[in-house]
């Protein structure tokens, strides 16, 4: 694993905002940290970042524990909080200049990073007149120029524009298929992270909801056959004398998990057979985000 948490906990004078957290991050992963606003996220990522005291609990990263090995283990992560920080009357170009001359690397991954954020035309620009997304890129290029072999990441799409989230999407995921970085990131919206993350973790309140892979979390949305008739309280009342598992009655519908298309052709014609009539009936997915609400409402 490259990071590692157990029992983590954190409080805010008598407010505790991490409780008891075990997170599993592999290699290579691009590991999604999800949660709505306030639920902790920030304040983990500053506790793996050693920004925040350890009050109980460990972290560990790249198998060494953060508290005796911090310099060598912050040496080997780039990270990104909220707003990078880039100093608006440089060029992009001068920024990473700056960055490098500081932290001692080759000359030759400024012009490296560019490119690999693509911020190689616009490298003369002032960096106040990047647009949002270009600004992220930027920050996301200082983070890499000592090649870390992991990114954290702050929310990193927060405010982009739908094209600024593919930018940063694409390069987070060309970093990891290619570069073979491990990238943790924080969002607010599944959606965002859905279409890339590997693994996947949900927190609210501080604790962990929900942790594992993007194909695990979707197991969890299991599809149902949606049953829209007259009398749903009378056709869930048939369907379960006749052993067909309800899982949920409303006023328009009845659902039932779906296993195969024969059965939702049994579904249909027992009701039919009984004189339900069915104004529609068909398979239903819940999409992520749908069960990512259903997770952290449930807490
Ligand atoms: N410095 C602080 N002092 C006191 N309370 C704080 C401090 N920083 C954060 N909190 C509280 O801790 C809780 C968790 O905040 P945190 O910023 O970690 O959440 P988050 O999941 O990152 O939220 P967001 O998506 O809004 O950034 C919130 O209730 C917040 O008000």
């Amino acid at each position: 694993m490259v990071i590692r948490t157990e029992g983590l906990s954190f409080n805010f004078g008598n407010q505790q905002v991490v409780k008891n957290l075990s997170l599993n991050v592999p290699e290579g992963s691009i590991y999604g940290f999800l949660g709505p606003n306030g639920a902790g996220k920030t304040t983990t990522i500053k506790l793996l970042l050693n920004l925040l005291k350890i009050q109980h609990g460990s972290i560990h990263i790249f198998e060494q524990d953060i508290q005796t090995n911090r310099i060598s283990i912050l040496s080997q992560i780039g990270s990104l909080i909220e707003q990078p920080a880039i100093y608006h009357h440089l060029t992009g170009k001068e920024n990473l200049i700056n960055r490098a001359l500081l932290l001692q690397v080759p000359m030759n991954r400024v012009d490296e990073m560019l490119a690999l954020v693509q911020l190689t035309a616009a490298a003369s620009k002032k960096a106040g007149q990047y647009s949002l997304g270009m600004k992220q890129r930027l920050g996301i290029a200082l983070a890499l120029l000592a090649d870390p072999k992991l990114l954290i990441l702050d929310e990193p799409t927060n405010g982009l524009d739908p094209n600024g989230i593919i930018e940063v999407r694409e390069l987070l995921i060309k970093l990891v298929n290619q570069h073979n970085k491990t990238v943790f990131i924080s969002s607010h919206l599944l959606a965002e992270v859905e279409r890339m993350a590997t693994h996947v973790g949900i927190i609210n309140y501080g604790e962990l909801l929900f942790q594992g892979s993007i194909t695990e979390l979707q197991a969890l949305s299991q599809p149902m056959i949606c049953i829209e008739t007259n009398n749903t309280v009378d056709a869930a009342n048939l369907l379960k004398r006749n052993s067909f598992n309800v899982i949920d009655v409303t006023d328009n519908y009845v659902y039932v998990p779906y296993t195969n298309k024969q059965q939702t052709a049994d579904v249909n014609a027992l009701l039919h057979n009984s004189g339900h009539a069915i104004y529609s009936i068909g398979k239903q997915q819940k999409d992520l985000e749908r069960l990512f609400l259903d997770i952290t409402q449930k807490a």
